[in-house]
């Protein structure tokens, strides 16, 4: 059983009390076993781990550490190779892992995405996270909440609506241990279910989510109200060439994703976000997604970017659409 106590305390002790209110709730439908069947089976694999305060009972010493490519944790001395072997396969049973990679008890899950690389591309660039709150909203499985910890904020919160991802960050928490643990929390919830008017998050991550809006702009909205006043947007999107009225709309998938409907350009995503009232907007990245960042691996079987793109000409998309690129645009919610 998944302990949710630290999460409702630590929400209260941050004063983040209006979502607080609603999180049962949330929790209730966003876990919902009659719509998502597999959830109890995942939730049992989750419990046959120990959990770091466990494996320090049993004489063990958990590190951790945040601020590196594969979020690593560790014991010492390492758990015995039969343990090991035990942990990956059961960590096996929660495939696809999508986000990461990460280190675990021996295991290097080789994630699908080389979600460190992004990471990099824009740490240097956003405002000290050193002592801040921070939403990271569509934040997978978690791996970018762990590097914000790393990076210093004090309380992040990610959410993103996929059960299987809730459950993959509710291993990893129970894994990390509280000094970490206690920082890091994951609620299984859309954007559409922060309440509004927020006006508290220090910064804002929104990655991989704006193109999957139908009404992007309300995206922006909603994401300037969960910002306290000063606060940082970090705003990561697929883009396209062009000038500022550039905007391509898919007219059915694009890059095999039936859920995809506006992507920008990096001049039209800054006339976006300033039209609804963020200033300071700048575009600090644009790169174009290569083979080696998203690829199927052996923690992720399925169909990745090779496979969506044209095989005589992989500057386009199957469709004939231009190939993945994306921009990075950091932007503040005035005072
Ligand atoms: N309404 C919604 N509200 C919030 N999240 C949603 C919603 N609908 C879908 N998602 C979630 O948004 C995430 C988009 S992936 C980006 C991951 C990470 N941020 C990354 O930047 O690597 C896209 C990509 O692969 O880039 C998925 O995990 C969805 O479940």
């Amino acid at each position: 059983m998944i302990n949710y106590a630290p999460l409702y305390q630590k929400f209260a002790e941050e004063g983040l009390t209006r979502w607080l209110a609603r999180i049962p709730e949330q929790l209730e439908h966003g876990l919902d076993s009659k719509r998502y069947s597999d959830l109890p089976g995942w939730q049992r694999v989750v419990d046959k781990f120990s959990s770091a305060e466990e494996l320090t009972e049993q004489g063990y010493q958990v590190t951790t550490d945040l601020d590196r490519s594969a979020v690593l944790i560790k014991a010492s001395p390492a758990l015995p190779e039969s343990e090991q072997a035990k942990y990956r396969n059961l960590m096996k049973k929660l495939m696809p892992w999508r986000k990461g990679p990460f280190e675990i008890h021996g295991t290097h899950i080789d994630t699908e995405w080389r979600s460190d690389w992004k990471w990099d591309r824009l740490a240097e660039f956003v405002a000290p996270l050193h002592n801040r709150r921070v939403l990271d909203v569509g934040c997978g499985s978690g791996y970018h909440c762990w590097r914000m910890a790393g990076a210093g904020a004090r309380f992040v919160v990610g959410i993103d609506p996929s059960p299987r991802f809730h459950i993959q960050f509710q291993l990893v928490r129970k894994l990390m241990g509280q000094a970490d643990g206690n920082k890091v929390f994951h609620l299984p919830v859309g954007i559409e279910d922060v309440p509004p008017e927020l006006d508290y998050f220090d910064t804002v991550f929104s990655m991989g989510v704006l193109y999957h809006r139908r009404s992007p702009i309300d995206h922006l909205y909603q994401l300037k109200e969960a910002l306290r006043p000063g606060g940082e947007l970090v705003l990561e999107t697929l883009v396209v060439d062009g000038d500022a009225q550039q905007v391509l709309v898919p007219t059915d998938r694009y890059a095999m994703m039936n859920n995809v409907w506006y992507l920008p350009s990096p001049d039209a995503l800054v006339l976006w976000l300033e039209k609804c009232g963020f200033v300071n907007v700048r575009v600090v990245d644009i790169s174009v997604t290569s083979l080696e960042e998203q690829r199927s691996t052996e923690w992720m079987s399925y169909q990745s970017l090779k496979d969506f793109l044209d095989p005589q000409d992989p500057t386009k998309t199957v469709e004939g659409y231009p190939a993945p690129k994306r921009a990075v645009v950091l932007a503040e919610r005035p005072y």
